[in-house]
């Protein structure tokens, strides 16, 4: 019988990523990305547009095939014991794809039944999250007629139903109007503050700053800083410091005059 216990050197962080790469036509999209996520942390990955950051949620989160390296889950490899990773999974993905013909109550019932649930206990989740997440008028309506922040919410509903230890999400906040934002952290504070840990990534450095704890910065496919908040933004601002990591362009815009000047 295969042996799924998790190694020791595993068991203190709620993600494990070894050595992750993943090459489009030979060019590396993540390349050798090593990152611990400590279980009870609230980790931002944040990066510039196609830095990597999709590329390697999928991977730790077993939607994407490395092509070479390692991802575990609370210890759990995410491609041999694919099982014991993804109970403890909740995954928002990026550019979320839903059964949209489902009603909202719908899609977060079938969330929960595909999870072996008893149907009695994902009937009152699925009221307590339309209701968390303000879209108790909504549970009816096809998701195929949600608006892109309905549609974010009643994903992020989907990714929580069976209580996950460990929730990665793409981009939470983006389409989401401030009420649902604030009652969207209020409902990831409460998780991290029972232990259960978050990964998000995002493009608003303030918000990460303000949110988590942890942080890593992928450019180029690669980790190039990760630790508390207060390490990588090293005195300064988290924004600061990702600008200077990136390159900030300084272009100011240039080759653009036709944009600036009317002939009317
Ligand atoms: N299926 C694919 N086929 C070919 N190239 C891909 C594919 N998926 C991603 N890439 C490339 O890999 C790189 C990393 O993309 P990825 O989506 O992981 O970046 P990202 O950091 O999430 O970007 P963004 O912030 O814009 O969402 C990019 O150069 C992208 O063009």
């Amino acid at each position: 019988m295969t042996d799924h216990s998790p190694p020791p050197e595993y068991a203190q962080a709620a993600v494990s990523l070894r050595g992750l790469s993943k090459f489009y036509s030979g060019k590396p999209a993540a390349n050798n990305v090593w990152l611990d996520v400590p279980a009870g942390s609230y980790y931002g990955l944040v990066g510039p547009n196609g830095a990597g950051k999709t590329t390697t949620l999928s991977m730790a989160t077993g939607l994407l095939r490395p092509d070479s390296g390692t991802a575990h889950v609370l210890g759990h490899d995410v491609w041999a014991d694919p099982v014991g990773a993804k109970r403890r999974l909740g995954i928002l993905p990026d550019g979320v794809r839903l059964f949209e013909r489902l009603t909202g109550a719908q899609l977060i019932t079938y969330a929960g039944l595909l999870r072996g649930m008893p149907p009695d206990v994902v009937d009152a989740r699925c009221t307590d999250l339309l209701r968390a997440l303000g879209l108790k008028e909504a549970a009816g309506k096809l998701v195929a007629d949600y608006s892109a922040g309905m549609t974010k919410k009643v994903a992020l509903a989907s990714a929580l139903v069976h209580a996950p230890r460990v929730l990665v999400l793409d981009e939470p906040f983006e389409a989401v109007d401030p009420v649902s934002a604030k009652n969207i952290r209020q409902i990831l504070d409460g998780f991290v503050g029972s232990g259960g840990t978050v990964i998000l990534s995002s493009h608003v450095m303030d918000l990460v700053e303000r949110t988590c704890d942890h942080v890593a910065i992928v450019i180029d496919g690669t980790i190039q800083a990760a630790g508390t908040v207060d390490d990588v933004r090293a005195g300064g601002t988290l924004e600061d410091r990702f600008v200077a990591m990136a390159g900030g362009r300084s272009d100011n815009g240039e080759g653009l005059q036709w944009l600036r000047t009317s002939s009317d």
